[in-house]
């Protein structure tokens, strides 16, 4: 099976020009076939406090209303995603920008009301990477956004981390996929406050005794719930690592 490096960038790394570009020269340098997944929740709450948009979070997500679907709208499927594809343009990348609406290539469903209501908020239901296969294939890079839509019209904000797990198990079938979660610390750490306490190596049992004791916590749950969802269903390989660790390094994920 031919190997495809799918790596994911957050919010913080996104924000800043100059992280920015240092991850997209080094993501530019990684060989074989790739895809890079996008965040910008950080840049969306920016651009809503620049437009008189209130941002409302619960427990630390986003409340997405009409008001906030139209600025992430914007900014994860325009600024965001535009700036990035230009980059790797400038890099030589043939690369193209693409929300899950394009190609069809992820669908969702809005989330079921029950004690919170977050807004337009898709969890995905259907993954389709036919068409990015090809292109893949052809040496183009898609750049993924965090929307996807309910096949009604609907746009929906979905989370980063779960556009990239989703998509790199559809990709599984066709390669040999390793996810590369690329934030700002060098990896899952034993003391969140330590970025010297990487773990290098950490199964579902170990993540949830670190859980347990609080060790890990806040965004990083989901991050390593996607993480071993996407082990479970055939991706290959996931790493959390750091802008210098996008091509080894981090912590590596396995499966128990
Ligand atoms: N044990 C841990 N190791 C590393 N980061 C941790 C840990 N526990 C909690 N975190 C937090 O998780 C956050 C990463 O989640 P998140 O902000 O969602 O990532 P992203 O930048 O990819 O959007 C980090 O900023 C960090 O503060
Ligand atoms: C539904 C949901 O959680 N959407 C996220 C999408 C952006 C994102 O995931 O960005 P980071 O990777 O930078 O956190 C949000 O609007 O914050």
């Amino acid at each position: 099976m031919q190997k495809l490096t799918l790596v994911k960038v957050g919010g913080k790394v996104v924000e800043e020009s100059d992280s920015l570009q240092d991850l997209l020269n080094r993501f530019s340098q990684l060989e074989g076939l790739k895809v890079l997944v996008h965040g910008g929740g950080r840049s969306a709450t920016a651009m809503a406090e620049r437009l008189g948009i209130e941002t409302k979070m619960v427990d630390g997500r986003r409340i997405t209303d009409q008001a906030m679907l139209e600025v992430v709208t914007m900014v994860y499927g325009g600024l965001v995603n535009k700036n990035i594809v230009a980059q790797l343009q400038a890099s030589g990348i043939n690369a193209i920008g693409l929300t899950g609406a394009d190609l069809n290539y992820m669908q969702a469903v809005k989330r079921p009301v029950k004690d919170i209501d977050y807004g337009f908020v898709g969890d995905v239901v259907a993954v389709h990477v036919d068409e990015l296969k090809l292109l893949v294939e052809k040496n183009v890079v898609p750049v993924l956004a965090p929307l996807t839509h309910d096949k009604k019209g609907q746009l929906l904000n979905t989370n980063a981390d779960t556009i990239a797990a989703e998509a790199a198990i559809g990709f599984s079938r066709y390669f040999e996929v390793e996810l590369v979660y690329c934030f700002e610390k060098p990896g899952v750490l034993e003391n969140a406050d330590d970025d010297y306490s990487v773990i290098q190596s950490l199964n579902h049992a170990g993540f949830k005794a670190l859980q347990v004791s609080g060790a890990i916590h806040t965004g990083m749950i989901p991050k390593l719930d996607n993480s071993f969802n996407a082990i479970s269903k055939g991706v290959h390989q996931v790493r959390i690592t750091n802008i210098e660790g996008l091509q080894k390094g981090g912590t590596t994920l396995v499966g128990d």
